[in-house]
Parts: structure tokens; C-alpha cells; sequence
């Protein structure tokens, strides 16, 4: 099992979505995300570093509230009017009442005299009228006082009303004041008392809340010192590639052979359009002929960000260096390495450790342009949103499993991916003869309320065109005999890239892209002999053999994706089957070598894979048993072991002598894969449409 990308199975694309999104909710739930917030201090606050964030936390109103003074809603004059309740009303002699205001009319009388003037902004002790003028009212009149206002201007203790100016008569040389008998004299009158807009204590924003322009301006008003809000996931993107034009100024004869680095600019440009979820960093470029040099760049890019997507050098020639350097080099887990899907073949995710005990999210994207914008689009962006939000509260549909990990399966359900619909192709499209081909096109709402869908042209992967206004991917199958073409008519899924139809993303749980369908079943076959055997490897015979054995009319054909070797060393087979699982494969067929004398041996590895398997189906395993021995008597006197191996989407393990292969399988076929339904927990197997 080398690292060579040619042996990684094609994985489907919703399979290797799922891998994604399991990884990430594994690394949340594990409280494995640094610095999920960050508080930002007033001090700093900037309109521009708030808009977007999500609130980590309520904005809880400071005391006394807003306003945090009682302010004056009209330009008037304030005054003293009777009933006051704040129980500050001891001055009985300057309140003034509606009959003395009717009497002044009367009589055109003053009612007041003016002491000051208070404008908005203006602190407590202001005084705008002169000493000297005041002194002299003082000693010339026994008058209520009065001091003019403007709107929004604290009004002073000793007052409890304001009265417009449209109804104040001010005399000539501004000292008095008459009000008019219409004024309404009742306390708080054209006051807004202090916390009156916001009281003190109440949730202004609540945790949670995406912070738009109004809450921009209500945290300012709250008078918190801090705003903690979820930290942006720092995306970075690295191209790299010695084709990548480094300096455009160059002329043109130095730079023959050189493309410019479109991948970098389009996918910082793409994540700076998820809005507040991500923070898109720029790591530059690096050369493929050096892996120290990549290593040490990808190394820094890990500490910095918590996502890093790169591009190029993650096919097959001597130049694709990049999973290299994050397995091997960096220490990374290789999840997938190749999907079945054109653009994007082989799209490559590894999780690597980094100080702390962090793990980060790798993604090594095709150098192709399009490849690239596609891939980010499909498994990039809903692992971001993801990762920006947290487990998803699944209002209890989520089922806390005593295996952690049937419950990350059960997260990863509840999860959200890109939206779908179902639409008709405009015209006939030539399928492609190996992959599933996720297909550019523009989306036409028809009047019956379907969608019709129209093909962007060439598909090839370095063709950016292909991309251009395109709404959707047609997700069409591979060519299967005679059905090379999709025809005019036919209705395919369509995966949307943008939000044009307005359409919410999908839960996994409900998506008709992960719906599984009736597919080929995917065997991995180990074969294992004590070291030092002198015996050739069966391994390609006994392959076919599991495959004729495990096909059926009725349910399905079943397809060997990997196989592998291992001498004694029962310990490597747990990787091998981890890394099957993730391969999304269906059963592991484990055989051991049965010449004379390897009971003892056939039983130590029975006995330890038993140890890594939930669900051991005895029965299943003895009718296997009767099953190899029909083949050939001498299977009857080795073990047999069936069971469940529970990661991912689950496997069925099934480990047996390298003798009556056929005649077991063949004779627990149909019961191993309702075993397998049963075990993943589905009543009823998805069929084809
Ligand atoms: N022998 C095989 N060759 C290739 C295979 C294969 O299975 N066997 N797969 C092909 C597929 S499919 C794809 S997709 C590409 C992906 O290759 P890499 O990820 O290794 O990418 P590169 O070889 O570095 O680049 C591919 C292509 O894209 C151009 N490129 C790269 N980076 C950028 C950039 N930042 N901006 C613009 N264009 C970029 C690069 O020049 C190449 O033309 O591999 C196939 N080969
Ligand atoms: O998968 Mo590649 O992305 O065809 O071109």
C-alpha cells in the first residue's frame, strides 16, 4: 500500500463530502477549533470589523440604560410642573401649574425666568447665560426659572417638563418667558426619561445574531466595553507550481511557459464571498521541485489558519509533490485521495496535527482552474460553514450513540451542503466513459415551475469558460453500455453554486446527491500469510473469486477496489481496514493461508479481528463455514469470522482460510448484504430509478 495516488479507489463525491464533514464535526466535538471567539474591545471597534461577525455572546444594556440622561425631545424651554415622582419636588414654590399659565395669558404676564441654556452635548455644570445677568433675575424676580433646550440635550434635575418652543412667548431682551395655557403641563412631557429606549439590563442583540448595520449602531448605544463575536475560520490558498508567472512586469520572452496564478485570486475572491464565516488569507505561491521549501511554507500556512486549501501537484507526475509533503512530511491522515468525479479526479483531503494538539483541515485541489473552483465549491465551503458554526442544533434529532462514532454520523446527517434541484437537460450531453461528470450549466426557471438546464460549453477541466455564469452542476453518470448519451428531456440532479433561485442549502439527511442508491458493492481483500511462508500469492485469483462470489442478479455486482499483502504483522490490518472504510468499501475479505500446520496461526488472526468488531454474526459465520466446507472439506476445520466494523459508513468484515472461498461467500451472499442494511442502520435498500 504505497502512498501512490493510482491506488486510492475513486471515492463518490458525496462520500467524500461526508468524509469531510465527519472530520470536521470530529474536530469540533473534540474541542479541537482554537480561539472559537474573539472579543473585540471598543476601543477597536470599526463598523467594518463588526458587520457580518456572529454574536458569541448576548449584548446585555449597561446601566442606567439608554439614553443614560433624561433628554429633551423638543427645542423648548424646560421647566418645573407639578406632580413630579421622583420625589424631588420639595421646592414647591417654582413648580408651576395650568392655572397659573392661564392667569399669565390673561394678563400677559411673565411666567418664567430664563436661567440658562443647555444644548445637546452639553455636560451638567454648562452655564451659558453670564453670572452677571443671572445674579441680577435673582434679586429682580420671585419667578419659577426656566432654562431654554434644544432636542436631545440633557435637561436638568430641578426640571420635569419641556415645553415646545412654538408654544413659549420669550421676551425681547430673552429674561422671560410666558408659556401659552395649551402647553401640556404634565410631568415627563416631552421627555424621553433615561433608559427609556433601552432599559437597563434587557438583551439588546442575542448570542447568535448575525450583526447588521441596526445592531452595529445598537452595540454602540448598549455601552458594552467588549463584543465577543465567533472567530472567522482563517482560510488560506496556496498555489503552487513552477508554471505559475511570479512577476507579470517580466517580458515576454523571459516568460514563455508560464501561466498566470488564477486559482489563488479566484478562490480568495470565492471564500471572501461567504461573508461572515471566513477570513480568506493569502499564502502566496511555492515551487513543486522542492519539498523542503513546500513543506516549510505548508508547516507556517497550518499555524496560521484553521483551513488550507491548495492547488496543483496532486496528480501523478514527478512534480506532484503536495500529498507527499502533508503525509509524510507534515504528518498528516490521508482521508481520500481521489473521487470519482470530472473535474476534480484527484482532489486529495488530509487532517494534520499542528502544535497544541490542533488538528487542521487540508485540502490539496487539482491545479486545473476549473477543478479547483468547483472543488471548493462542492467540499470546501460546506466544511467551512461548518466548521464557522458548530455542530448543528438539531432540535433533538440528533441520537447520542454509545459509539462516538455512529454519532458523528448521526451530526454529520444533520449537517448542510449545497442546494439541489432537479432539472431537464435542454439537449443532448455525451457522458463520460468513467467518471461522474458534474457538468457547468446555466439554470432556466420554466413556466410549469421545473428548470431546464443548458450545458456551458466544452468541459474541460483548464477551460475557465466552462465556469463562466455558471448557475449549476449537472451531475451525470458515467456511460454504462449502451447508454453513452443523456438525452434531451432526461431529469438529472443539479447541484446549485450560487443562490440565484433562492434556494436554502440541503441537509445532508435530505439530499437526494447522498441518497444511496442500489451501487456497486466495493470489496477490499487482504490477504495474509505467517512470515516467512513459502507459498506465491493467490491474491489476483481469489479477487475474482470474491467477486463472482459476491455478485448477484438481484442485488448488485461487487467489485474489488483494493487489495493488499501483509506478512504476520496482524497489527498493520487495522490501518488497512480504517482506510478501507474510508474508501467507503462495503466488505473486507480477510483469507489466511491454510497449509498444514497454520491452524494456530488462522485462529490468532480470527481471534484478533474479532477484537475490532461490533455485531458479530455467529450464525452468518457458521453458514459460511458450512458453505466453504461444501467447496472443499478441509475449510470445515478453520475459522470463520463475520461482523461489522463500525467507522464511517460501516463495513462488513469477513475473515476466512484462503480454501472454499467461493462456496462461503457465495452461500452467505445475500444475508451478508441485508447484514450490512441492518448493521447501517437501513431498512430498506435505495434502488436505482
Ligand atoms: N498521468 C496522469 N496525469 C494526470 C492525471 C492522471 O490521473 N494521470 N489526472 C489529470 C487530472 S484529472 C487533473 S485534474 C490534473 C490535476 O493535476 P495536478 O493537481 O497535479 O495539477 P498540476 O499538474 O499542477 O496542474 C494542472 C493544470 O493546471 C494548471 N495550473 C496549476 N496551478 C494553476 C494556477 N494556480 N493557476 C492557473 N493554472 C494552474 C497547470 O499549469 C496545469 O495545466 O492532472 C491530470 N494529469
Ligand atoms: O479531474 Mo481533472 O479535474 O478532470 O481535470
Amino acid at each position: 500500500m504505497g502512498q501512490d495516488s493510482s491506488t486510492h479507489p475513486m471515492v463518490p463525491v458525496p462520500e467524500a463530502i461526508r468524509m469531510v464533514m465527519e472530520e470536521t464535526v470530529r474536530l469540533l466535538w473534540n474541542d479541537q477549533k482554537p480561539n472559537p471567539t474573539t472579543t473585540l474591545s471598543s476601543s477597536s471597534f470599526s463598523w467594518s470589523m463588526l458587520l457580518n461577525s456572529v454574536l458569541a455572546e448576548d449584548v446585555m444594556m449597561k446601566e442606567p440604560g439608554y439614553p443614560d440622561y433624561n433628554a429633551s425631545i423638543m427645542d423648548g424651554y424646560a421647566i418645573r410642573v407639578v406632580g413630579r415622582s421622583d420625589g424631588n419636588n420639595n421646592d414647591q414654590d417654582t413648580e408651576f401649574t395650568a392655572d397659573q399659565a392661564e392667569t399669565a395669558a390673561k394678563q400677559s404676564s411673565w411666567t418664567h425666568r430664563i436661567v440658562n441654556k443647555v444644548y445637546a452635548g452639553d455636560g451638567e455644570s454648562t452655564k451659558r447665560l453670564e453670572q452677571g445677568r443671572q445674579d441680577d433675575e435673582q434679586q429682580s424676580s420671585s419667578l419659577p426659572t426656566a432654562v431654554y433646550i434644544t432636542t436631545g440635550a440633557m435637561v436638568p434635575d430641578t426640571y420635569n417638563c419641556v415645553v415646545p418652543i412654538e408654544e413659549c412667548h420669550v421676551s425681547e431682551d430673552s429674561k422671560h418667558l410666558r408659556i401659552a395655557p395649551s402647553a401640556d403641563l404634565k410631568p415627563q412631557t416631552w421627555i424621553r426619561p433615561m433608559g427609556c429606549d433601552i432599559p437597563p439590563g434587557s438583551v439588546v442583540l442575542a448570542k447568535g445574531q448575525t450583526i447588521d448595520p441596526v445592531a452595529i449602531g445598537l452595540i454602540l448605544q448598549s455601552g458594552v466595553e467588549t463584543v465577543t463575536v465567533k472567530r472567522r475560520t482563517r482560510v488560506g490558498v496556496l498555489s503552487t507550481g513552477n508554471e505559475l508567472l511570479l512577476d507579470p512586469s517580466l517580458p515576454k520572452s523571459e516568460t514563455k511557459g508560464k501561466i498566470p496564478d488564477v486559482n489563488r485570486p479566484i478562490l480568495l475572491s470565492l471564500l471572501s464571498t461567504y461573508g461572515s464565516c471566513c477570513e480568506p488569507v493569502d499564502l502566496g505561491t511555492v515551487r513543486d521541485d522542492n519539498v523542503d521549501a513546500m513543506t516549510k511554507t505548508v508547516l507556517h500556512a497550518l499555524e496560521n489558519c484553521d483551513v488550507v486549501i491548495t492547488t496543483g501537484g496532486v496528480s501523478m507526475g514527478e512534480t506532484d509533490i503536495v500529498q507527499h509533503v502533508l503525509v509524510d512530511k507534515c504528518g498528516g491522515t490521508l482521508h481520500f485521495g481521489r473521487m470519482n468525479m470530472k473535474p476534480g479526479k484527484p482532489t486529495t483531503f488530509v487532517t494534520v496535527p499542528v502544535t497544541d494538539g490542533f488538528k487542521k483541515l487540508v485540502f490539496a485541489l487539482p491545479g486545473n482552474p476549473v477543478s479547483a473552483t468547483v472543488c471548493t465549491q462542492l467540499l470546501v465551503k460546506p466544511c467551512i460553514d461548518l466548521y464557522f458554526q458548530g455542530i448543528p442544533d438539531s432540535q433533538g434529532r440528533i441520537k447520542i450513540a454509545k459509539d462516538e462514532t455512529q454519532t458523528m454520523q448521526e451530526i454529520v446527517q444533520e449537517t448542510c451542503v449545497h442546494p439541489e434541484i432537479m432539472a431537464k437537460i435542454a439537449h443532448d450531453i455525451v457522458l463520460d466513459k468513467k467518471r461522474y461528470e458534474y457538468h457547468r450549466v446555466q439554470i432556466e426557471s420554466m413556466e410549469d415551475g421545473t428548470y431546464q438546464v443548458v450545458s456551458t460549453g466544452v468541459q474541460r477541466s483548464s477551460r475557465l469558460m466552462s465556469l463562466r455564469n455558471a448557475e449549476g452542476l449537472l451531475v451525470l453518470p458515467p456511460a454504462q453500455g449502451d447508454k453513452t448519451k443523456a438525452l434531451k428531456g432526461e431529469q438529472y440532479l443539479v447541484l446549485l453554486l450560487n443562490n440565484t433561485l433562492g434556494k436554502s442549502p440541503m441537509r445532508i439527511r435530505d439530499s437526494v446527491h447522498f441518497k444511496k442508491k442500489a451501487r456497486q458493492m466495493q470489496v477490499a481483500v487482504v490477504e495474509v500469510l505467517p512470515t516467512g511462508f513459502k507459498q506465491a500469492s493467490k491474491l489476483e485469483e481469489t479477487c475474482s473469486k470474491i467477486e463472482d462470489a459476491l455478485s448477484g442478479s438481484n442485488s448488485g455486482n461487487a467489485r474489488v477496489v483494493s487489495r493488499a499483502t501483509f506478512e504476520e504483522s496482524i497489527d498493520k490490518l487495522y490501518p488497512f481496514i480504517v482506510q478501507s472504510r474510508r474508501d467507503a468499501v462495503d466488505f473486507i475479505v480477510v483469507y489466511c493461508f491454510t497449509s498444514e500446520g497454520q491452524f494456530q496461526y488462522n485462529l490468532s488472526v480470527a481471534n484478533t479481528l474479532n477484537k475490532h468488531l461490533t455485531k458479530c454474526a455467529t450464525s452468518l459465520a457458521l453458514q459460511a463455514r458450512q458453505g466453504g466446507a461444501s467447496e472443499d472439506p478441509k475449510a470445515a476445520l478453520f475459522e470463520v469470522v463475520v461482523g461489522y466494523v463500525p467507522e464511517g459508513d460501516g463495513s462488513m468484515l469477513i475473515c476466512l482460510p484462503d480454501t472454499g472461498v467461493q462456496g462461503a461467500l457465495s452461500n452467505v451472499r445475500g444475508l451478508l448484504k441485508h447484514g450490512l442494511n441492518l448493521a447501517r442502520g437501513k431498512v430498506h435498500n435505495h434502488h436505482h430509478k
